[in-house]
Formats: C-alpha cells, sequence, structure tokens
C-alpha cells in the first residue's frame, strides 16, 4: 500500500510573513497521508519549526554536485542542513529556463538521493506532443532518461505534470491521467522491478479543491504536486482532505 503525498510547489512566491501559511496548512494536515511543502530556498530553514513537525519540508531544486564554485547554486547536502527531507527535481519550468536536460535531471536527482533526500523527479509532455499523439512516448523518454538507477520506493516520487496544465485551469481526463500513470509505472517496472510497485506517483498540474476528489479517484494516482493552490492553507486544506478520504 502506498502512502499518498499531498505535495506543495511555492516556486518563486513566499515571504517570512507567509509562513503562517505553513503553520495552518500543519493544523490541517491528515496523518492519513504525507504532507509536504517546497518553500523558496530562503524559507526552507524557518519553514521547518514553522511545519510543526506534521509537514514535510523540500527544496524546489539542487546542484548535481556536492559543493563548489557554482554562485547562485544549492547543493542536496545544504537543503538537508537546511532541514529539507525532499527536493523536486526536472520541474518544466527548470527544464524550459535552465535548459535542463533529463541527463542533468537524473544527475540531481541522484545527487538528492546520495545526500539522503527524497528525489520528486516531473515528467510531462507539451501541448505539442499531447496533439500528435505522442504523450506515452514522450513520457517514457523523459523518465527513463531522468530516472536513477539507484531509486528505490523509499528515495523516489515521481510528479506526471502536462506542461499544458501547469497554471492554466486545464487539466486531463481522468482516464488520460490514469493512461500516463499507468506507462509510468511500466517504465518503473522495467527498470527497477518489484520496486517499482512502491514509488508514489503524483499528479500536478492546475490542482484544486474543486476537481481534486475526481482526480485522486484515478487508478494510479497517489497523490497531487500542487502550485497555485498550495500557497494558501484554505485552499490546501481542502485537497489534503479530498486525498485522505481516498486514501
Ligand atoms: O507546476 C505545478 C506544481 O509543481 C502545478 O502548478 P499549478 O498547480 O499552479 O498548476
Amino acid at each position: 500500500m502506498r502512502r499518498k503525498v499531498a505535495a506543495g510547489n511555492w516556486k518563486m512566491f513566499g515571504i517570512k510573513a507567509d509562513l503562517t501559511e505553513i503553520t495552518a496548512i500543519a493544523a490541517a494536515a491528515d496523518p492519513a497521508v504525507d504532507t509536504l511543502i517546497c518553500p523558496p530556498a530562503t524559507l526552507i530553514t524557518a519553514a521547518v519549526p514553522a511545519a510543526k513537525g506534521t509537514v514535510l519540508i523540500g527544496g524546489q531544486d539542487c546542484h548535481h554536485l556536492p559543493q563548489g564554485a557554482f554562485t547562485g547554486e544549492t547543493s542536496a547536502a545544504m537543503l538537508v542542513d537546511a532541514g529539507a527531507t525532499h527536493v523536486i527535481v526536472g520541474h518544466s519550468e527548470r527544464r524550459r529556463d535552465h535548459l535542463e536536460s533529463n541527463e542533468m535531471v537524473r544527475a540531481k536527482a541522484e545527487a538528492a538521493i546520495e545526500a539522503g533526500l527524497i528525489a520528486l523527479i516531473c515528467v510531462g509532455e507539451s501541448l505539442e506532443q499531447r496533439e500528435a499523439g505522442t504523450t506515452l512516448v514522450a513520457i517514457a523518454t523523459e523518465l527513463d532518461g531522468s530516472l536513477p538507477n539507484t531509486s528505490t520506493a523509499a528515495n523516489t516520487i515521481i510528479a506526471y505534470e502536462p506542461i499544458w496544465a501547469v497554471g492554466t485551469g486545464h487539466i486531463p481526463t481522468p482516464d488520460q491521467i490514469a493512461e500516463v500513470h499507468g506507462r509510468i509505472r511500466a517504465i518503473l517496472r522495467q527498470r527497477l522491478g518489484d520496486e517499482a510497485d512502491g514509488i508514489r506517483i503524483l499528479y500536478g498540474g492546475s490542482v484544486k479543491a474543486s476537481n481534486a476528489a475526481e482526480i485522486f479517484a484515478a487508478p494510479d494516482v497517489d497523490g497531487a504536486l500542487v502550485g497555485g493552490a498550495s500557497l494558501k492553507a484554505s485552499d490546501f486544506a481542502p485537497i489534503i482532505a479530498a486525498l485522505a478520504a481516498s486514501a
């Protein structure tokens, strides 16, 4: 039985005054599911006490090397030192804005796992790929290229985030989500054998309180990676509740 995950990616939103939202999310956390918030790196250290031990705190990216002369970068060990337990790697915004290749995402995931973090690896097709009918091929290529051989159920989570669904209000149908999650599970099995059955696969892209229950009812959906609707406890709490109800 895979433990479900309600994850929030705050992206480049949030200052110290917003830590009260993390405390309010902690108050709404349900012991039946994992709740994770990935705030900007500047807030991680302060987010840990604000999370009251009931919300896990993660980073949004890490460097693939442990240290060095890399201005502006954050290593996986630094995230651990700040109190993070997870890190998102390969988000489509980083693949787009920082030209991160599958090989780079894989190196980052390996570095995260090596440092003791859980790597939350993102994959997702573009609108062009969806419309051309090549979604499953695109996902297979991206996941196979981004997945470390060292991945296990304990150190890796996959997030399926169709690029065209991120921040747009458009979501795939439950059948489309289930189809991709099933394909992801099959690729994980090919690469990792039975270990694959324990890896959580989250859906991300315009998840809201109003559509969460429908998404969580789809087969092989083990939770959500939520952007905009994770910033306020009043928006995120009902998503946590919907996930707990599906668990
Ligand atoms: O990119 C996302 C989470 O990583 C999804 O963002 P939205 O929930 O704002 O669409």
